[in-house]
C-alpha cells in the first residue's frame, strides 16, 4: 500500500514539474520577460561605455540637400532591426508605386545596427527651426570602435544605398525652381520638390525601335563612363536636344529617361530665373544623379521681353562649366519645337551631345500607341491605317492617343476614329522621321506630304475640348492653326 502511494506521489510530482516548466516557458518567451532582461543588460553595458555622436543633417550650411542624409534614410529602411524594433512608422511610398508600404524611423525611436562586430545606434533629431523640415539623423557609436569602423561603415552605407537606388527603391523627386521671391536668408531654397510619379517609360514611348535601342545603350554606356570622363577632364554629363512639334512625346521622353536611370528631375522654368548668375546657382544646387531640363528653349530665346538670362548664360549652362558642381553624373535635356530659328552657337557640335527628332506619328509609332492604349497588337484595319500613313498623312502621337483613350472600350471604333481623323486632319506634317544624331548629324528626311484638309473633325473637337495642345506661335507650329500650309513648316 505504501509503495503504491509513493508511486502516485512521484507521478503527480512529475506532472506538476512539467506544468511548472510549461508555464515558466510561456512566461519567459511569450511575455517578453527575456527580452526585457536582455534590454536591461544592454542598457547596463551601454552605461559603462563612452559614446560619440555624429549628426547627419538633411540640409547643409548652404541649405542644399545633404546627399549623405538621403543615403542614410534609404539605408535605415533596409535594416532588419527597424522591422524588429518595438515600434516604427509605416508610411505609403511617395514614389511611383503608392501601394508600397515602407518603414520609416520614428522621431522617438532608436535602432541598432551591427557592423564588423561593433554595435551602433541610429536615431532622429528633429530641430525646431522656422523651417519645420529640418531633420537630422544621429549616429551613436562607441568611442572604442570609432577609429576602426566609422569610415568603412559610412562606405558600407553608400554601397547599400546605391544598390537600393539601382533597384529603384529610391523615391524620385521632381524639383521646380521656385523663383526669386522665395529665396531668402531664412532657409528658403531655390528648388521646391514634389514626388516624381510620372509613369512614362522608354517602352511606352512610341519611337523607332533602332533609335530607342541606341538611346538605351547610349545611356547605359554613359552610366559606366565615370573614369573615362575624368581622364578626359570633361564634366560627367550627357546632354540631349529634343525637337519636334507639340504633342510628339518630348516631355514624356524626359520622364522616361528619369525612370530609366532612376534619376531625380530638375525642371528649370527660365521665366522664373532672374539672371545668368541665378541660372548658375540653380545648376550648382542640383544634386548628382539627376536630369536637368529646360523645356521650350526656342520659345524662350525668341521671346522679345528680357528675363535677365542672356544667350551666353544659357550657353555656359549647357556646357556645364561649373565643374565643381557637376563632378557627378547629370543628364541635361533641352526641348524645342524646331531647330530652324535657333542661334547656331546653341547647336554647335559638342555643346549638345545627342539631338533627337520627335516627328509626328508614323505607322510604326501608331502600332506602339495601339498596343499601349488599346492593347491591340494587330487588327484588320491596320493595312488601311498603314496606307494612309504611307500617303503622308499624320497627326501627333498625343492627338492619336487622345482618340484612342476616348474610344478605348472598342478598339475597332478607336482605329476607325483615327483613320477618319487622319483623313480629315492628317495634314502631312508627318514628313520627317525620328532621328538620333550625335553632334547634330541628321537622319534622312521623308518627303511624302498630303494636302491639308479643312473642316471640323474629331481631332479638332478634341483640341477644343481639352485645350490640350498648346499653340506656341504661328511661325513655329503652323499645322495646329490649320490656316497655314504645312509646307511652310520647318
Ligand atoms: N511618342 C509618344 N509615345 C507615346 N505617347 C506619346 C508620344 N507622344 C505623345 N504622347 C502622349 O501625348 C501626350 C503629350 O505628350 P508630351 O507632353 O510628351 O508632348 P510634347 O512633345 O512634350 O509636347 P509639347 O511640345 O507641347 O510640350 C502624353 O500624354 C503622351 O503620353
Ligand atoms: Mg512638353
Amino acid at each position: 500500500m505504501m509503495v503504491y502511494k509513493s508511486v502516485w506521489f512521484v507521478l503527480l510530482l512529475i506532472v506538476l514539474i512539467f506544468l511548472a516548466l510549461f508555464f515558466l516557458r510561456v512566461i519567459l518567451f511569450k511575455t517578453g520577460f527575456i527580452y526585457t532582461l536582455k534590454k536591461l543588460w544592454r542598457i547596463a553595458q551601454d552605461y559603462f561605455h563612452v559614446y560619440q555622436f555624429f549628426k547627419v543633417p538633411e540640409l547643409d550650411e548652404s541649405f542644399k540637400e545633404n546627399q549623405l542624409f538621403k543615403k542614410v534614410s534609404l539605408y535605415l529602411q533596409s535594416l532588419p532591426s527597424l522591422e524588429d524594433s518595438d515600434f516604427t512608422n509605416l508610411v505609403t511610398s511617395s514614389g511611383k508605386n503608392q501601394n508600397d508600404i515602407v518603414l520609416r524611423l520614428d522621431p522617438k525611436q532608436t535602432i541598432g545596427d551591427e557592423f564588423l562586430g561593433a554595435r551602433v545606434f541610429w536615431f532622429h533629431e528633429a530641430e525646431q527651426t522656422s523651417d519645420s523640415k529640418a531633420r537630422t539623423f544621429v549616429l551613436k557609436i562607441r568611442k572604442a570602435d570609432k577609429r576602426r569602423i566609422l569610415r568603412p561603415y559610412l562606405q558600407h552605407i553608400h554601397i547599400v544605398a546605391d544598390e537600393m537606388e539601382q533597384q529603384g527603391k529610391r523615391d524620385l523627386k521632381l524639383y521646380m525652381n521656385a523663383g526669386a521671391q522665395s529665396i531668402g536668408g531664412d532657409g528658403n531654397v531655390r528648388w521646391r520638390s514634389v514626388p516624381f510619379t510620372h509613369p512614362s517609360t522608354l517602352d511606352t514611348i512610341a519611337m523607332e525601335t533602332d533609335l530607342k535601342n541606341k538611346v538605351k545603350s547610349d545611356l547605359e554606356s554613359f552610366l559606366k563612363s565615370k573614369q573615362y570622363y575624368q581622364r578626359l577632364g570633361r564634366v560627367w554629363k550627357r546632354s540631349f536636344l529634343l525637337y519636334g512639334p507639340s504633342g510628339t512625346g518630348k516631355s514624356s521622353f524626359v520622364a522616361a529617361l528619369a525612370n530609366f536611370l532612376n534619376y531625380d528631375v530638375y525642371d528649370i522654368d527660365l521665366s522664373n530665373v532672374t539672371g545668368d548668375s541665378d541660372l548658375k546657382l540653380l545648376l550648382l544646387e542640383t544634386t548628382p544623379k539627376s536630369v536637368v531640363v529646360i523645356e521650350d528653349l526656342d520659345r524662350f530665346l525668341m521671346q522679345k521681353k528680357s528675363t535677365g538670362v542672356s544667350l551666353s548664360g544659357v550657353l555656359n549652362f549647357m556646357d556645364g562649366i561649373l565643374n565643381s558642381c557637376c563632378a557627378e553624373e547629370r543628364i541635361m535635356v533641352f526641348t524645342m519645337t524646331s531647330k530652324d530659328q535657333i542661334d547656331p552657337s546653341i547647336l554647335r557640335p559638342s555643346r549638345v551631345d545627342v539631338h533627337i527628332h520627335f516627328p509626328l506619328c508614323d505607322f510604326a509609332s501608331f502600332k506602339v500607341l495601339a498596343n499601349n492604349y488599346l492593347g491591340v497588337k494587330d487588327h484588320k484595319l491596320f493595312p488601311q491605317v498603314q496606307e494612309i500613313f504611307d500617303n503622308g498623312a499624320s497627326l501627333s502621337p498625343a492627338e492619336i492617343g487622345e482618340l484612342m483613350i476616348a474610344n478605348r472600350t472598342s478598339p475597332t471604333r478607336a482605329i476607325k476614329s483615327v483613320i477618319s481623323a487622319l483623313q480629315t486632319d492628317g495634314d502631312g506634317r508627318g514628313s520627317r522621321r525620328s532621328g538620333l544624331s550625335n553632334d547634330a548629324e541628321e537622319l534622312e528626311e521623308r518627303s511624302a506630304r498630303s494636302p491639308l484638309n479643312d473642316g471640323l473633325s474629331t481631332v479638332k473637337d478634341l483640341r477644343r475640348l481639352y485645350g490640350l495642345f498648346r499653340v506656341k506661335s504661328n511661325a513655329k507650329s503652323p499645322s495646329f492653326d490649320g490656316g497655314v500650309s504645312p509646307r511652310s513648316e520647318r
